[in-house]
């Protein structure tokens, strides 16, 4: 039975999600004016492992990650830049989606970004105004906090301790300084949208509530998120959901603890951060999704080099054991009559998986689960250091064990790679890229020899103005 820590209830509890074999997903996604680091990774590496877990247990997840692709850093970075808020955001919205696919994150299903949702936002903040939970001024729409009673709860913050302003942005115009905006008017040369407040823009929170309802419905199963997040940002977005539904919104908080640096969060405003462009030049995406896993998702983690070496080296010992594996299936044999040290392995090898997934049951505790992969690990190099001719099914079956693991984690994927033809596509990817290099030096003969080679093996390349260079198969 899966059990998950619930920052709302501060407890771990059974998981039952509304819809039988479903899971409703919502992750905040990056206010996209600046490159993504390894903190980033860190939330969005362990949402991806919870995600990859719900579905190896059998739960379909309808995961939604949102872009705030406007809002007060960006409008400020694009200044500082001269160039056009949309320009930066979409900028930064690329360098995001190519850095998870670096880092093996699994897509979303859908990435709504809050310019393309300015109608429901509005439509969702007018019946906040309706319900009397929110009023206008001319700086915009607040919601008032005092009216909506469960305020704090989740991240246990008093609204009296609550110092005004500190926390909160101040205007002379709320009624209460712990009033929060839903919608800001436009100040001269921002960018804004016509609405019945007045030209403007969503505040921040809002666009969560709103874009979550309209694709994962009034209630759902989990919002994740790094735990800065809780408040204020998750706090105002329960406020808003629950007075626009007047029912309970979410039944799982999910938030991950942060990547430290010399004992401060790594963070794009302290300038502490390492992005992941650079430390993927340096360390393979499965060794920075390992090094995650080291600690489990709620605790924090620290970057050194020492450690990101450690973790290297250990994770080269578990391909090593991997390799070792398949070589030996080469002189295994399938009737080998089974003498101590096969009851020994088996026994290791049906322990340890009880052992994974009772971690994972547990809050997804990747720590625990590790455990389980060294014991395996350590059984396998014994037992093949103890015999000449191994028994096929046992190594079979400690294979299967690392694909698992590698399917929930994110790992060994050059060893379990399905099919030779995403091998084939990658090998056509390449040659593709080398042609352009060609292209680019004027070497027209080397470059149409490539293309000309590839129709012979059934793809034609067509060099799109807009895309650049695109393929597709063709029955030759
Ligand atoms: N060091 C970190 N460790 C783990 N998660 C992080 C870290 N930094 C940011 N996140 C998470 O990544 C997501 C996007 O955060 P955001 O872009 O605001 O990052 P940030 O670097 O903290 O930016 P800022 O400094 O502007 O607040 C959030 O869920 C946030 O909690
Ligand atoms: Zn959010």
């Amino acid at each position: 039975m899966l059990k998950v820590y619930n920052t709302l209830t501060r407890k771990e509890e059974e998981f039952k999600t509304l819809n039988k074999n479903e899971v409703k997903m919502y992750v905040c996604g990056p206010p996209v004016y600046d490159t993504t680091h390894l903190g980033h990774g860190r939330t969005y590496v362990s949402l991806d492992i919870i995600r990859r877990y719900l579905e190896h247990i059998g739960y379909t997840v309808n995961l939604v990650i949102n872009f705030t692709d406007i809002d007060d850093k960006i409008i400020k970075r694009a200044y500082e830049k001269g160039k056009d808020p949309k320009e930066i955001s979409e900028q930064f919205i690329k360098v995001f989606l190519d850095d998870m696919a670096t880092l093996k994150v699994k897509p979303a299903d859908i990435y709504p970004k809050v310019t393309e949702h300015i109608s429901e936002i509005i439509a969702f903040i007018e019946r906040l105004i309706e319900k009397g939970f929110a009023y206008k001024t001319e700086d915009g729409v607040y919601f008032e906090v005092k009216k909506f009673k469960n305020y704090g709860k989740l991240s246990n913050i008093n609204l009296e301790d609550l110092v005004s302003g500190a926390r909160v942005e101040t205007s002379e115009k709320k009624k209460n300084q712990k009033d929060f905006a839903l919608w800001k008017t436009a100040k001269p040369g921002e960018p804004k949208w016509e609405s019945p407040f007045g030209k403007g823009r969503p505040g921040w929170h809002i666009e969560c509530s709103a874009m979550s309802s309209k694709y994962l419905g009034e209630q759902f199963d989990i919002h994740g998120g790094g735990r800065d997040l809780s408040f204020p940002h998750h706090e105002n977005e329960i406020a808003q959901s629950s007075a626009y539904s007047g029912k309970d919104w979410v039944n799982y908080w999910i938030h991950t603890g942060f990547v430290m640096v010399n004992g401060e969060k790594m963070s794009k405003s302290l300038g502490n951060f390492i992005t992941i462009g650079d430390i993927s030049k340096e360390y393979s995406p499965e060794i920075l999704r390992f090094f995650f896993i080291q600690r489990h998702y709620r605790s924090p983690i620290d970057y050194t080099a020492e450690s990101m070496n450690h973790v290297k080296n250990n994770l080269e010992k578990i391909y090593n054991v991997i390799e070792n594996i398949r070589i030996s299936l080469e002189k295994s044999e399938k009737s080998r009559i089974w003498g101590e040290n096969e009851f020994l392995l088996y026994d290791i090898l049906k322990n340890s998986k009880n052992n994974f997934y009772n971690a994972m049951n547990s809050d997804f505790n990747t720590v625990e689960a590790l455990k389980s992969v060294f014991e395996v690990s350590n059984g396998v190099n014994k037992y093949l250091s103890l015999t000449e001719t191994p028994s096929e099914g046992l190594l079979l079956k400690a294979l299967d064990f690392y694909k698992i693991i590698g399917e929930i984690f994110g790992l060994f994927e050059n060893y379990f790679k399905e099919s030779s033809e995403s091998n084939e596509e990658e090998f056509v990817k390449f040659l593709i890229e080398l042609r352009s290099d060609l292209r680019l030096q004027k070497n027209y003969e080397m470059s149409d020899k490539i293309r000309d080679g590839l129709k012979n093996l059934g793809y034609q390349i067509e060099d799109n103005p807009k895309e650049g260079t695109v393929f597709k198969k063709i029955n030759i």
